[in-house]
């Protein structure tokens, strides 16, 4: 299969901010309701991530604070490969285990005999336990019955918690991604973990079209969640349970409130670096 524009590429914008407090705060509050997804700041500024296949130069237009005399903003521009997971986990990780009950592991690692032994040939795709959202996933769903519900894992990634959720006992699993690498490399994952109940299937919240589940597993991030609950809440029975991941603390508030205005009600949040792992029940 050809990759399209909705591989992972992302454009780095690297903003220096004249002078740097408060603009800074402004900025990345701005460019995050522009539609920009991650952050780093820097000494001299910010540098913000955004998808290649967003048309980031005029999201840039929206940018208040770009055109504000007290403050001087200067960018540069770069395109960002997508990160080969595989190559940096040789590098750099080991397995990850999750409450002493799941581990996530290369196939080049040894098995350690945990209840949930999870094997993940990552290659270009996110979740290999490693980052805060994933780790917070399986530990919600370590505390979940599943036991013959239908889910949904939306951004599925590698596949990972799509895979645990069939281990947990789910009936049926639809794991959703809108990224061919991810498609492509989580029907890999699945194979390699007998997760035969486990469905993968390219495309967004298109996809949701008449579709009902139990269970809905979300780890994406703040913009597409904001955009899409409407989506997953018709998609959620009554009484189902929804997994949302891939914000910060900062943004809580308003994920529940776009829950609340669809019926879906806090249950709770566990948080880990910032990063939040929220449990919400529709009604
Ligand atoms: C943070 S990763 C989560 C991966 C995995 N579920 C995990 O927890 O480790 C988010 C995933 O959502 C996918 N994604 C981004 N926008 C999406 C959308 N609108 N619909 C479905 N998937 C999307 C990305 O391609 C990426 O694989």
């Amino acid at each position: 299969m050809s990759h399209s524009v909705t591989d992972q590429i992302y454009i780095e914008y690297q903003f220096t901010i004249t002078p740097l407090q408060p603009w800074n705060d402004v900025l990345i509050a701005q460019l995050g309701e522009a539609g920009f997804e991650s952050f780093v700041e820097t000494e001299t500024g910010v540098t913000g991530y955004v998808l290649k296949s967003i048309d980031s130069d005029s999201i840039l237009e929206s940018v208040d604070i770009l055109k504000n005399e007290m403050v001087d903003i200067a960018f540069a521009k770069a395109e960002i490969e997508p990160t080969n997971w595989n190559a940096e986990w040789e590098k750099n990780f080991n397995p990850i285990t999750v409450d002493n009950r799941c581990e996530v592991r290369a196939p080049f690692h040894e098995a350690t005999g945990v209840e949930y032994d999870i094997v993940i040939e990552p290659k270009m795709s996110f979740g290999t336990g490693h980052h805060q959202t994933t780790h917070m996933m399986i530990q919600h769903l370590l505390n979940e019955d599943l036991s013959d519900l239908k889910v949904l894992d939306m951004g599925s990634g590698t596949g990972v918690l799509g895979i645990l959720a069939q281990m947990r006992g789910a009936l049926e699993v639809d794991a959703i991604d809108i990224d061919t690498w991810c498609y492509e490399n989580a029907i890999e994952n699945v194979e390699r973990n007998n997760a035969d109940n486990v469905n993968v299937i390219l495309g967004g919240a298109e996809q949701l079209e008449n579709k009902f589940y139990d269970f809905i597993i979300a780890n994406i991030n703040r913009n597409i969640l904001l955009q899409d609950i409407p989506v997953y809440s018709k998609c959620l029975k009554s009484g189902g349970t929804i997994l949302f991941s891939g914000f910060y603390t900062e943004d809580l508030e308003l994920i529940k409130q776009a829950c609340n205005k669809v019926s879906i009600q806090y249950d709770s949040h566990m948080v880990r670096d910032n990063w939040v792992g929220l449990k919400m029940i529709k009604n």
